[in-house]
């Protein structure tokens, strides 16, 4: 019995266990004032039963052997169940505190939301913090604390808050509808004699449930919502409290709570007037407006719509003054009172809408202190439209800035060409270039949108835009991914239109390129097409390689039709490649398989030209060229000598057009313009013609 008592005390039971400590220490260290086998479960989770049972078989084998009474079989059971549960506690915290001494202490860009919480949960820090740099909606939910009603209260207990999630966002548009509803009705049931006996029970029902959301929102919102504290969110729920409680808004939500209602007793709930404290809560309606303009994308219908309701709250004051002031000097009184026929409402707005947009017509004041309302009325009548006026121009400025911009550069560029008396043709093409580029892209050029980006942020937005076509992209599908994320933000975006020439075969290499939309044709050295290339191919590479005897273009290559293509120039591939071999190796064996594939196809060619068209002697050219001078155009042997036996042209794209053809003279004949003109791809040149 004594052991079991010693081996009671010597239990530590696991609530009572400090994680900090076991987190400070190593979780064997923790472990360690336990027997062996123990320390062996703090370590292992997944221990055996039969290893977790045995130090209760040992203990009591040893209760038997020295007491020789038998013990009842309730002390083994709880010794039993206690051994099980301290094994079970230790694991898990020897897990936790595992991971916590390996969590490295740098940020992270994954939000770390599990380990978060479990601190949150577990480690009584003083400074709970937390690394978040995802702007993902993080909304904590934690089922297994539902269960219970105990759960349910710890769990809102422990709720934090996202400012920029959809539950904050939500909330402060309801609390934002309570600031509105106080400031709309409380002028308006104070100076209008719209509260009655008959529907005082509604307007009061209302009344304490605006009070009622303000309260919720002191207490159980707003010091709950997490903030950013060196770079940090900062979780901690005391933290949180005490960061509100200091605040500025804190005391105008205690000022705006403030019960004067309790003064009906003495004035009667018809001096409205006494919820004036609620106005203290507008900052709440602020709050709401500047958070839904940084949250949508498109924030212009709700900047107009706040001013326009800036602009009708303060005519509703206006026309709230107005009556007043009627009733103060007497309904109907003189010309310039409201005369108290019809809705008094509806004709008092009607009254200040006409003074604070200076419509005129309104009725002459009679007295001093009318003129000094209407001049009131009217300043502040000037004072609304001109923050109306500003404010609409600035919207609206902003959402067509870009289209602006755009039409004014295209504008600018034409008028230059047509100053330098370009080619029509040229001038259309520019302006077909700036169209089409307007039309994708929105913008005319993406760089310089993403400036003031940070190099991390830039690169995380070029991958999400481009992964489409990247992923596509052989090279990069095979290359480590710190290369691509390397590359991407070297690429440039260009827009080709079709038939425009991207590289020239004999020119210099100086970039390369990917296609990101569109159809691009490699042109072999006879003019045909030796291969079409589509999203996400690679070209323009082999003479940026280095590859001797490859520095220049091998092949031309003409966008089929409108093409969007990313380019990378030699520079970055090359300083790129330096600590990639591997995608260096890809390219360099992609380059020797064109090569050999464009060598064969020449060899084919010149093969083919040697057997059916032997190319005609450049010394016979000029002899041949003054004799077709001379011969009328459409006689016999002038046909003879250019098409051939024959006798006319054939349609054998495989001939050497360009040679013969370059040394023809420009005659005009029977086929069209130019004899030039008809011999585009159909010259035959036979053997008997040499
Ligand atoms: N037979 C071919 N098939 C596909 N692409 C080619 C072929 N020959 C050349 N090219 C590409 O056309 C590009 C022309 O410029 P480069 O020589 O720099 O790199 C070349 C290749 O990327």
């Amino acid at each position: 019995m004594e052991n079991i008592c010693k081996f009671k005390k010597r239990m530590v039971y696991p609530e009572q266990l400090n994680l900090d400590q076991i987190g400070n220490k190593s979780a064997q260290n923790a472990a360690s004032w336990c027997s062996e086998p123990l320390e062996q479960a703090s370590n292992n989770i997944n221990v055996p039963e039969i290893v977790k049972i045995s130090p209760v078989k040992e203990k009591n084998e040893e209760i038997y052997s020295n007491g020789g009474i038998p013990q009842t079989t309730a002390n083994a059971q709880f010794i039993q169940d206690r051994i099980r549960h301290l094994v079970d506690a230790f694991s898990t915290r020897a897990q936790a505190a595992r991971e916590r001494i390996e969590t490295p202490a740098t940020p992270s860009s994954i939000s770390s939301r599990e380990t978060v919480e479990h601190q949150q949960h577990s480690i009584p820090m003083k400074h709970k913090l937390s690394i978040s740099f995802s702007d993902r909606y993080i909304e904590e939910k934690d089922t297994k604390f539902l269960s219970s009603k105990k759960g349910l209260i710890r769990y809102f207990d422990r709720k934090i808050i996202d400012p920029n999630g959809r539950f904050y966002v939500t909330w402060m548009s309801i609390a934002a509808m309570a600031v509105f509803y106080n400031a709309w009705v409380i002028p308006l049931r104070s100076t209008f004699p719209y509260q009655t006996k008959l529907n005082r029970p509604i307007w009061m029902t209302f009344d304490y449930l605006a009070d009622l959301i303000y309260l919720i929102d002191m207490t159980c919102v707003q010091p709950r919502v997490k903030y950013l504290h060196e770079g940090f969110w900062v979780i901690d729920i005391k933290l949180l409290r005490s960061n509100y409680m200091k605040s500025r808004r804190f005391k105008l939500d205690v000022l705006s709570l403030i019960p004067l209602d309790f003064l009906y007793i003495i004035w009667g709930p018809e001096c409205v007037i006494l919820r004036i404290p609620r106005f203290f809560k507008c900052h709440t309606f602020w709050e709401f407006f500047s958070l839904i303009d940084k949250l949508l994308s498109n924030p212009y219908v709700i900047r107009i719509s706040r001013t326009l309701m800036y602009m009708m709250y303060l005519i509703h004051l206006n026309a709230c003054a107005y009556y007043s002031f009627s009733t103060w000097e007497g309904i109907g009184s003189n010309h310039f009172v409201f005369n108290g026929k019809g809705n008094a409402y509806i004709k008092c707005f009607y009254f200040a809408t006409k003074t604070a947009t200076s419509i005129g017509k309104n009725p002459k004041p009679t007295q001093e202190i009318e003129y000094m309302f209407m001049t009131f009325s009217w300043l502040m009548g000037v004072f609304v439209f001109a923050l109306l006026i500003g404010q609409i121009r600035d919207i609206i400025s902003t959402a067509t800035r870009s289209k602006t911009e755009y039409r004014k550069l295209v504008n600018e560029t034409l008028e230059y060409m047509r100053r330098l008396n370009l080619p029509q043709d040229v001038q259309r093409r520019v302006q077909l270039w700036f169209n089409y580029t307007w039309e994708t892209q929105r913008t005319l050029d993406e760089n310089t949108i993403m400036d003031c980006l940070p190099h991390k942020m830039k690169t995380d937005i070029a991958i999400n835009v481009h992964i489409q076509t990247l992923s596509k992209v052989k090279l990069f599908a095979d290359c480590d991914e710190a290369l691509l994320r390397e590359l991407v933000l070297q690429l440039k975006s260009v827009i080709y239109l079709p038939n425009d020439i991207i590289c020239k075969k004999g020119d210099v290499g100086k970039e390369m390129y990917i296609i990101q939309s569109g159809k691009v044709q490699v042109i072999g050295p006879t003019g045909d097409v030796l291969a079409t290339l589509s999203e996400g191919s690679v070209f323009g590479e082999i003479s940026l390689l280095g590859i001797s005897g490859m520095s220049r273009r091998t092949a031309d290559v003409r966008s089929q039709g409108y093409s969007n293509l990313f380019v990378l120039s030699k520079a970055d591939l090359n300083e790129a490649l330096i600590h990639y071999p591997e995608a260096q190796d890809l390219l360099n064996k992609k380059a020797k398989s064109l090569m050999k594939k464009n060598a064969a196809l020449e060899k084919k060619h010149k093969a083919m030209i040697v057997i059916n068209n032997p190319s005609p002697q450049e010394k016979n050219n000029k002899f041949l060229d003054t004799v077709l001078q001379v011969l009328p155009p459409g006689s016999a042997t002038n046909r003879l000598l250019r098409y051939g036996s024959r006798g006319k042209p054939t349609r054998n794209p495989e001939n050497d057009i360009f040679k013969y053809r370059n040394s023809l003279p420009i005659i005009k004949g029977n086929y069209g313009n130019s004899i030039e003109n008809y011999f585009e791809g159909n010259v035959t040149v036979h053997r008997s013609m040499t």
